[in-house]
């Protein structure tokens, strides 16, 4: 038997499957063991190399410790502000009420955040949120949330060790392992397929439950934060089984991604450093912020360079600069300045805190920003200014979910989604820090009802039936099985091409039915490409593989892009510049049809509770709402 031919498939059988291992990943598995359920982890990438990993910035969660005006009502107010009200109410109230619990909860877990001088955790300023509220340590914060949920399962595995003599019989981690195909008996889901990226070796885990928590999508631009892994496999194993996607044409392009040298364009700046007291200037020298802040905006934010500078150390008397406003504003004033011929010789605009802040400081709260420009782009941020400009970072489309329990809407059963895989809770737009407290809160809700699940479908468990493991064996065997077909790579490039060009952070019709036309090639370029080499670490293979869920998820998104005719957080349309109430009424859902193709249908948005309206001033939400929504505004009796 040849490698290629070889279709041994290894058996496992679990309570409940997690797919990725980043926080929400993580969180959930935690949440499924301590239900007592037998839980896999599966990770496409090495164990704790998740995206997660790379978040600098911090986790918002509305403790109270830099400024005792904050709770959650107002941490509530800044999401549905920052999703410019497409929000899942219910997910943006479940969120801000729990994340102090569950930052708190990781300190039990042994994270030690940054502390203030009286020993609380430590809170940072971030774009969008009131107050500071991003917990943090220096600009390492995904790193130690990772190292803690890690070292988190390693403590339980020890417990499972003392009571079984097996340290694996209550949790398995399978790293650099990528699932390519869910299984399902009727609507239920039963099991997962994948193989192995050092030896392409075949594994089958039979599962009744499954938790998608595999990230993003942002490898479908050319210019992103993100990493090799982020193909939208989770986005497009959910269509594929049956559920939904909501909002995916709205993709967050984060304004400072680094521009020079272009072997690292995209690489992420953190906004810490406009936190921290970093401004944008233009080549004029001109700090432009103060010219974009949107009406909505314009009672929060400062009108000088005085006051802006003001708000730092006095935040309760002055307003916030407008260089912490929510990231679609400073990437599209960005954008702007940059096409006006206003931009920096790389073609990005300067992002300066040398001249700001001491040396001491930058090097004690920015350490990773001054390693990662020293070190690619042999600037020094103490002394220089930085040359930064947008980059693919977030989506916030994604696996349509009960908000309670993180389950899949749409016809199939025993799926979950947690984190950035799953849509609704940032509505139009991510504020910065909210990802990484959604995905504590939401992983531990989607582990906690997965284990339910199982428990409810006791005795009854689907089977996985063996034509379907033939046709996944099939699915990942054809591209190293042509004779002939492209190259994987050069689809991918035109595939990038595609979205960076017509879909990106500027939209307008004419492109996006133009995108539309080339992702209809690209179907059959996809459904065609070969790879060489065998099944051992073979990347070229992978990618062949991922390509038709890059496609997928992209095709959702210039759908929904060219439906969408209105501009509101990352999805500005050139053409419908304004936002437009009518289309707040509305989430644009995908589904995949009966030959795969993208089927997109309007949903009317859940009304949001009365009580939780009543948190804002109404005439904050005439900015947003129709006056029938209006129709039985109340403001709320305590005022906050
Ligand atoms: C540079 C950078 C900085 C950031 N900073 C912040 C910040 O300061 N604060 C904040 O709140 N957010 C931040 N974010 C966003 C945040 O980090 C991510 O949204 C979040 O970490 C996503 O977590 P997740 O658990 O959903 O998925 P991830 O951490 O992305 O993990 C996904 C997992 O799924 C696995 N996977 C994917 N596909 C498959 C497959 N087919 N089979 C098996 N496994 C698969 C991957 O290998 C990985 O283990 C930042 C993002 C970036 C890129």
């Amino acid at each position: 038997m040849t490698e290629a031919n070889n279709t041994a498939i290894e058996r496992h059988q679990y309570d409940v499957v997690v797919i990725g291992a980043g926080g929400a990943g993580l969180r959930a598995a935690i949440e499924a063991r301590l239900a007592g359920k037998k839980t896999a982890i599966i990770s496409k990438s090495l164990f704790g190399k998740a995206h997660t990993v790379m978040a600098e910035g911090g986790a918002a969660a509305a403790m109270g410790n830099m400024n005792a005006n904050d709770n959650w009502m107002v941490h509530f107010r800044d999401t549905m502000r920052g999703g410019k009200f497409l929000n899942n109410f219910r997910m943006a109230e479940l969120h801000a009420k729990e994340a102090p619990d569950r930052i708190w909860e990781l300190e039990t877990y042994g994270a030690l955040f940054d502390r203030t001088k009286d020993g609380k955790i430590s809170q940072r300023n971030f774009g969008g949120h009131e107050y500071p509220r991003l917990a943090h340590v220096g600009d390492r914060t995904g790193l130690e949330l990772i190292r803690t949920l890690q070292q988190k399962i390693v403590s339980l595995q020890q417990e499972d060790f003392a009571a079984t003599g097996d340290y694996e019989s209550g949790i398995r981690v399978f790293a650099e392992t990528t699932i390519t195909e869910l299984i399902l008996n009727g609507d239920r889901i039963a099991g997962a397929f994948g193989y192995t990226r050092e030896k392409g070796d075949f594994l089958l885990f039979e599962t009744p439950a499954i938790v998608l928590a595999t990230g993003g999508v942002g490898k479908s631009y050319k210019v992103t934060s993100n990493s090799w892994e982020y193909t939208g496999d989770g986005h497009a194993l959910a269509l594929r089984a049956g559920a939904t996607l909501i909002n995916m044409e709205f993709l967050q392009f984060h304004p400072t991604g680094m521009v020079w040298p272009p072997s690292v364009k995209g690489i992420l700046v953190t906004e810490s450093v406009r936190g921290d007291g970093g401004i944008l200037k233009n080549s004029e020298g001109k700090r432009f912020m103060f010219d974009y802040v949107p009406d909505v905006f314009r009672k929060q934010y400062a009108e000088t360079e005085e006051e802006a500078d003001r708000w730092y150390t006095d935040p309760d008397n002055n307003r916030r600069p407008p260089e912490l406003l929510p990231r679609d504003e400073v990437a599209r004033a960005i954008n702007s300045e940059v096409k006006a011929g206003r931009g920096t010789p790389a073609g990005g605009i300067y992002l300066d805190i040398a001249s700001r802040r001491s040396p001491e400081f930058i090097l004690k709260r920015l350490p990773s920003m001054h390693h990662q420009f020293k070190e690619l782009a042999d600037v020094d941020i103490t002394k220089q200014p930085m040359e930064i400009g947008p980059t693919c970072h977030y989506v916030m489309g994604g696996v349509e979910v009960d908000p309670e329990s993180g389950a899949a809407a749409g016809t199939v059963q025993g799926l979950f989604a947690a984190g950035e895989v799953s849509g609704g809770m940032h509505g139009s737009n991510r504020l910065g820090g909210n990802s990484l407290s959604d995905l504590l809160v939401f992983g531990k809700r989607a582990g906690e009802h997965a284990a339910t699940y199982v428990d409810s479908v006791a005795g009854s468990r689907p089977a996985v039936a063996q034509s379907d493991v033939d046709g996944a064996v099939r699915t990942a065997l054809a591209p190293l099985e042509r004779t002939e077909g492209e190259n994987p790579y050069e689809v991918w490039h035109d595939l990038q091409q595609v979205m960076q060009d017509l879909v990106g952070i500027i939209r307008r019709k004419s492109e996006l039915e133009d995108s539309l036309k080339h992702l209809a090639d690209l179907r059959g370029r996809v459904a065609n490409v070969r790879a060489t080499g065998g099944r051992k670490f073979n990347p070229g293979w992978h990618l062949a593989l991922d390509l038709r869920n890059m496609l997928v998820v992209s095709e959702c998104t210039a759908k929904a892009a060219l439906e969408r005719e209105e501009s509101r957080g990352g999805h500005t349309r050139e053409d419908f510049p304004e936002m437009d109430p009518k289309w707040r009424q509305v989430n644009l859902v995908c589904s995949l049809g009966p030959s795969s193709e993208v089927a997109l249908r309007h949903q009317p948005i859940p009304e949001i509770r009365p009580e939780l309206l009543g948190l804002f001033e109404l005439s904050e939400l005439k900015k947003y709402m129709t006056e029938q929504e209006l129709a039985s505004y109340k403001p709320a009796e305590d005022g906050e």
